[in-house]
């Protein structure tokens, strides 16, 4: 099977966590649009959906699938999104498609978090994906001195083809730390939130998942916490 046909089978098996007459929280990046792509086939069901970033929502819509304001929801039932990498704990890291800060936002006020991966995104030890940091940009220099200090490889994203810092759905800079060998996450996610300028660090570890549905060659495994 195709890394894409994994990520597949892993959104059709996610509809399995879709519950009827509620809210769902919807993640980014090229397996949470296969989930989209899913939900569509049943959006009748579904009271509507909160995006983690600008991209899911524009998709959720061409879907004809209600988008509503976080600002208007007082709870979402489940959060089904995609992870850069995962470890046996339900630590992840997210953020590759720069979408870490919603993400983690949306995350936050969902009642579980469903991590939908192909099984390349098991890992033993988090850390071998760059590690995103979403900062503030007057602080982006001085965020980066104090990622080196941990010990990592920080690298700013830039916008493709240029030399200049990629900004995301907040206006945010991207720092891609290289390089960590992740064996403490919650102590590492703490101590990343604390430093100032940074606005969120996607290690999800303190918060991490509570069901993760893997594609493998021996079909969808699931692992919860
Ligand atoms: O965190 C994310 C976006 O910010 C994605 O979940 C992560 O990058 C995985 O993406 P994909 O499903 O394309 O492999």
């Amino acid at each position: 099977m195709t890394q894409d046909e994994l990520k597949q089978a892993v959104a059709r098996a996610a509809i399995g966590y879709v519950v009827d007459g509620e809210i769902i929280g919807v993640g980014t990046g090229s397996t949470a649009n296969f989930f989209i792509d899913e939900l569509a086939a049943i959006k009748h069901r579904i009271k509507g959906t909160v995006a983690s970033s600008e991209a899911t929502a524009a998709r959720l819509q061409g879907h004809g699938i209600p988008v509503f304001d976080l600002n208007e929801v007082d709870s979402i039932a489940v959060y089904i999104d995609g992870a850069d990498e995962i470890d046996a704990s339900g630590a992840m890291i997210k953020g590759g498609g720069a979408a870490l800060t919603r993400e983690k936002i949306v995350a936050s006020v969902s009642k579980s978090f469903v991590c939908i991966a192909d099984g390349s995104k098991l890992v033993g030890t988090l850390g071998k994906f760059a590690l995103p940091v979403e900062v503030i940009p007057m602080a982006r220099n001085a965020v980066f001195r104090q990622l080196a200090a941990l010990g990592g490889q920080p690298k700013v994203r830039v916008k493709p083809g240029t030399d200049e810092p990629f900004v995301t759905d907040n206006g945010g800079h991207l720092i891609d730390v290289a390089g960590l060998s992740i064996t403490d996450p919650v102590g590492l996610e703490n101590t990343i939130n604390g430093i100032t300028g940074v606005i969120a660090v996607g290690l999800f570890a303190a918060r991490g998942a509570n069901v993760c549905l893997l594609g493998t060659a021996e079909g969808v495994k699931t692992l919860s916490w």
